[in-house]
């Protein structure tokens, strides 16, 4: 059942269109992404989902309530990690906490949740004081104190060195396994890929697609590469010629061949005909970065 709905999202600034006709469901308790490049519209979609940008046109209701009309309610069910939030540097964790818990009518246990979110031995330590790891798990506490439905988790794990970011990822499945839906806005395609059940891909404010991390890669996998080191010089065109062929390219001493149906077996079947030998031979797999770049066009990177 969708929890979140967004039609014909519109906001504009001046001649930049942020969001140009944005549509999308987000599914009751899923974790839902929204990925893209910089500048692609994510934050100004999610601060349309937020109430905290005002939209041109189109509509958007989350358990069906209005952010610009029902602002007030949304604030009780909707948890918000902001993009690099920071907190004053003196402020203690126990403290930024019951500030926050103050906002909320119903608002969780700070002792459960400091203690999930493997923040215990620091309820006293200031914000200043705290690892990257930890301030992140310590924003990532701030948007679930008051118990919300849904939180929307902006670039989550940016900053954090790889051993923090696994234990992030770890942390949003157990928040999610708690029956909380997710928006987790990102640019990094292995944490969509590890953590999202659905994701939207948006360039230039608008989407180019919304699918499972899976369906998304199988929609370019009839794209496959083939990779090796021939023992000897031959032409691209020995290559090209096979109809299960698209594309040869050198890399150095290496050759990227690719195509499509039984690409491996046609390639190696020439080679050795041609009495070549394929050293290094690897069959690549199709990612979510294929799959991105062959949607929109461009790396994320971009
Ligand atoms: N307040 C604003 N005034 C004018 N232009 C804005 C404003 N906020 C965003 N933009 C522009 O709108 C476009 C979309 O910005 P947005 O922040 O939504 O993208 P994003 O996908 O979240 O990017 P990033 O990954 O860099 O955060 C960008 O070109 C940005 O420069």
């Amino acid at each position: 059942m969708a929890i979140i709905e967004v039609k014909d999202l519109v906001k504009h600034y001046g001649s930049q269109r942020a969001a140009d006709g944005i549509s999308f469901t987000v599914d009751e308790g899923e974790i839902f992404g929204i990925l893209g490049p910089n500048g692609a519209g994510k934050t100004t979609t999610v601060e349309c989902i937020e109430g905290l940008r005002t939209r041109d046109s189109g509509s958007v209701s989350v358990m069906g309530l209005d952010p610009e009309r029902d602002a007030k309610e949304l604030k009780q069910v909707l948890g918000i990690q902001l993009q690099e939030s920071r907190l004053p540097d003196r402020l203690r964790v126990g403290e930024a906490l019951d500030l926050y818990r103050s906002f909320y009518r119903n608002p969780a246990d700070p002792e459960r949740l400091i203690e999930s979110l493997g923040l215990g031995g620091k309820r006293k330590t200031p914000f200043g004081k705290l690892s990257g790891g930890q301030q992140q798990r310590l924003s990532i506490a701030l948007a679930l104190v008051g118990n919300p439905r849904v939180a929307v988790l902006d670039e989550l794990t940016t900053g954090l060195d790889p051993q923090a970011r696994r234990d992030t990822w770890d942390l949003i499945e157990q928040v999610r396994d708690s029956g909380v839906t997710i928006i987790l806005v990102t640019h990094f395609m292995d944490e969509a890929e590890r953590l999202c059940d659905r994701l939207a891909v948006i360039d230039s404010g608008k989407i180019v697609a919304v699918d499972t991390p899976s369906g998304l890669t199988a929609r370019v996998s009839a794209e496959q590469r083939v990779r090796f080191r021939p023992s000897a010089e031959f032409a691209d065109a020995l290559l090209l010629d096979l109809p299960e062929v698209s594309a040869v390219e050198r890399n150095g001493a290496q050759v990227v061949v690719s195509g499509g149906g039984n690409l491996l077996q046609a390639v190696a079947s020439v080679l050795a005909r041609n009495h070549i030998v394929a050293a290094d031979l690897r069959v690549e797999q199709v990612s979510l970065d294929d799959a991105f770049v062959a949607l929109t066009g461009k790396s994320i990177e971009n």
